[in-house]
């Protein structure tokens, strides 16, 4: 389908259009798909982290990957990003990004490809500056022309116009003023928006973040809900790991629901959350972090509610 077709995804209008023409099925065909995925294995010893089939990942939503632990996001997003091989490599597994066939290819050149993820940050970067770290995240727009001298006149401008952008970006996240501290000193919050405003230096085509919110005071989360909208608005492709189930109903075009490596459940957030596959994938695996604030058992469910009332009703007779 074309862009005209879909129309302007900043409009929730049209990302609702967009959505409600997709199937609520495991790997379901996308209108106009960026991310293609088939027959990714990924065991370490007897455990098969994971077994997806097939999935695609649709240009310009936000889609969350949810699941409870152990279900093989991580491990998902390692190896769709080249930081891990699948077991299946020359077996079947293929994926392509953008059109791109991207199953030979590293870490390095996956991000110059556009698909750019998030990690936590490392010691060694805590202990560089925000803008020093901001000025690594634009290091493969440079590559190997930063050693050449021969090619000095080009990379002293091209310092600048990364410095400009950097400032530009600090300024965005609301980090300009920290850009000479420590990134070891910012706070869980910030760190993960110098993480955004970091991957943004290589203007990805679509941004994996792995678990935003882990971490993040309430003042903060309102502000990286904000940010990771307005990129999807800006035409960005958002894919996203998270546990907190508000910020997946909060934010979600789109949900991908894993279980022991496998997509379960695809769909909007509301229809996934009542999927029974889905309700069973995270009461089996005991999962006692969400299920108590989660919308999965909401207070105010309906459904819930519904419940309660007719039990009542029913003791009312007794
Ligand atoms: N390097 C590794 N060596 C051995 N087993 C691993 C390794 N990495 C992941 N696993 C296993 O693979 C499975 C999937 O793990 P993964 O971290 O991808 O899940 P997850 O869905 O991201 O979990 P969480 O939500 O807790 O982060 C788990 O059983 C895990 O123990």
């Amino acid at each position: 389908m074309s862009e005209t077709t879909i129309g302007n995804l900043a409009d929730p209008a049209a990302r609702k259009a967009l959505t409600d023409g997709v199937e609520r099925t495991p790997g379901s065909a996308k209108p106009d798909p960026i991310l293609k995925v088939d027959t990714i294995v990924r065991q370490f010893g007897g455990v098969t982290a994971v077994n997806v089939d097939h999935l695609e990942v649709q240009k310009g939503l936000i889609t969350a990957l949810i699941g409870p632990n152990g279900a093989g996001k991580t491990t998902f997003f390692n190896l769709i990003t080249g930081f891990d091989r699948p077991t299946s490599a020359g077996k079947g597994a293929h994926w392509a990004f953008d059109g791109r066939t991207l199953d030979k290819t590293g870490a390095s050149a996956v991000a110059k490809s556009g698909m750019v993820r998030t990690f936590q940050l490392t010691k060694s970067l805590n202990r560089m500056t925000v803008m020093d770290n901001m000025m690594l995240g634009a290091q493969d727009q440079t590559g190997e022309k930063l050693g050449l001298s021969w090619l000095k006149p080009t990379w002293a401008k091209q310092e600048k116009e990364i410095a400009e952008k950097a400032e530009g970006l600090l300024e965005r996240f609301k980090l300009l003023a920290k850009k000479d501290d420590y990134a070891g000193s910012l706070s869980g919050g910030q760190r993960k928006l110098l993480e955004m405003a970091r991957a943004l230096m290589t203007d990805p085509k679509m941004i994996m973040l792995d678990e935003p919110m882990a971490g993040v005071n309430p003042a903060l989360t309102q502000s990286l809900l904000g940010h990771i909208q307005s990129l999807r608005d800006e035409g960005m492709t958002v894919l996203f790991v998270e546990h907190d189930m508000h910020v997946v109903r909060h934010i979600s075009d789109w949900v991908v629901v894993m279980a022991e490596g496998q997509v379960v459940a695809e769909g909007p957030a509301d229809t996934v959350m009542s999927d029974p596959a889905v309700v069973d994938a995270y009461l089996g695996a005991h999962h006692d972090t969400d299920l108590g604030d989660d919308s999965l058992l909401e207070d105010d469910d309906p459904m819930e509610k519904q419940i309660e009332a007719e039990v009542e009703a029913e003791e009312g007779k007794a």
